[in-house]
C-alpha cells in the first residue's frame, strides 16, 4: 500500500510518488508516497487544513504536484493532455465539498449535466434508476435551493457517478449531515464499492469510518507531519 509505486506488480489506480505541495510557505504535503489499490476502499482523514482537499485535488487533477508524481490509471498527471484530463474526469467521479448546483436547472437536469453537456444522450430510464438509488425520484423536478442538506449530497453523488466512474472521491459527504443520513450516504458508497469501485473520502467524522468498517475492508489514511500514514486499527 505505501511501498514505491514504481514496482512492476504496480496495479494501483492511484499513486503517489515522493509528491510536495503547498501553497507558498511551508509545503503541506513533503514526499507523500501512497498507493490506491483499485477496488479498495479509503478514508483520509487529518486535522482541517492539514491537507485533504489539497491530496484530493492532487488524485483528480485538479491540481499537479509541485514535485514528485502523482499517476492515475498509471498516467503521470502532469504529462495529461486535453483529452487525457478529460478521460480522467470520466473516470473519477468528484463529490465536491460545497456540492454546487446550478440553480435555474431542475435535480434531474443536474445530476445528467456530466452526460448532457458534451452533447450526449442520456436514457431517460437509466437516469431515472439512478435518481431512484440514492432516493431522489421523487425530488427529480426540484429546484436545487428546494432540497435539504442530504437531498443535495445524494443529488451530488448520482452527478458523479453518472459517467460510471471507475473512482469515486468525497471531500466531507456528511460533513452537514445528521447521523441516520450519514449513514444512508455511507450504504450508498459502501454499495458502489461492492460494485468495484475503487472509494477514496475524505472525512473528520471517525463514527462514520467505524461504521463503514463493520461493512467494508476500509483503511484510513492520516495526514499527520505533512506526512500521509496509514492509521492503525484503534479507530
Ligand atoms: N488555492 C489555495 N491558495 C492558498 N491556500 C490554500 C489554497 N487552497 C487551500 N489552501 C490552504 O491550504 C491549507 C489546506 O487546505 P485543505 O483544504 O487542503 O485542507 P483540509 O485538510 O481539506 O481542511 P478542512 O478539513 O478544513 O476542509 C489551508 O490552510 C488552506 O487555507
Amino acid at each position: 500500500m505505501m511501498n514505491s509505486p514504481r514496482s512492476p506488480d504496480d496495479r494501483s489506480v492511484i499513486a503517489f510518488s515522493d509528491v510536495t505541495h503547498g501553497y507558498g510557505g511551508s509545503p503541506l504535503l513533503h514526499g507523500v508516497s501512497v498507493r490506491i489499490a483499485p477496488g479498495s476502499f479509503h478514508f483520509l482523514t487529518g486535522p482541517s487544513g492539514a491537507g485533504k482537499t489539497t491530496l484530493l485535488k492532487l488524485c483528480y487533477r485538479d491540481l499537479v504536484p509541485q514535485q514528485g508524481s502523482v499517476s492515475v490509471f498509471g498516467q503521470e498527471t502532469a504529462q495529461m493532455d486535453r483529452d487525457a484530463v478529460a478521460l480522467l474526469r470520466r473516470r473519477v467521479g468528484v463529490v465536491h465539498q460545497d456540492c454546487r448546483f446550478l440553480d435555474h436547472l431542475t435535480i434531474d437536469e443536474n445530476v445528467a449535466l456530466p452526460v448532457t453537456v458534451s452533447g450526449r444522450h442520456i436514457d431517460p430510464a437509466e437516469l431515472g434508476e439512478l435518481l431512484a438509488w440514492v432516493g431522489l425520484s421523487r425530488r427529480a423536478g426540484a429546484l436545487p435551493a428546494e432540497l435539504s442538506g442530504g437531498e443535495r449530497q445524494r443529488a451530488a453523488l448520482a452527478r458523479a457517478v453518472i459517467t460510471a466512474p471507475e473512482i469515486l472521491i468525497a471531500d466531507e459527504p456528511t460533513g452537514n449531515l445528521d447521523w441516520d443520513m450519514s449513514l444512508r450516504l455511507l450504504t450508498l458508497l459502501v454499495e458502489l464499492n461492492r460494485m468495484g469501485k475503487t472509494i477514496l473520502i475524505a472525512t473528520h467524522d471517525l463514527n462514520l469510518i467505524r461504521a463503514a468498517k463493520t461493512q467494508v475492508s476500509a483503511r484510513v489514511l492520516r495526514i499527520a507531519n505533512r506526512r500521509v500514514e496509514l492509521a492503525g486499527a484503534d479507530l
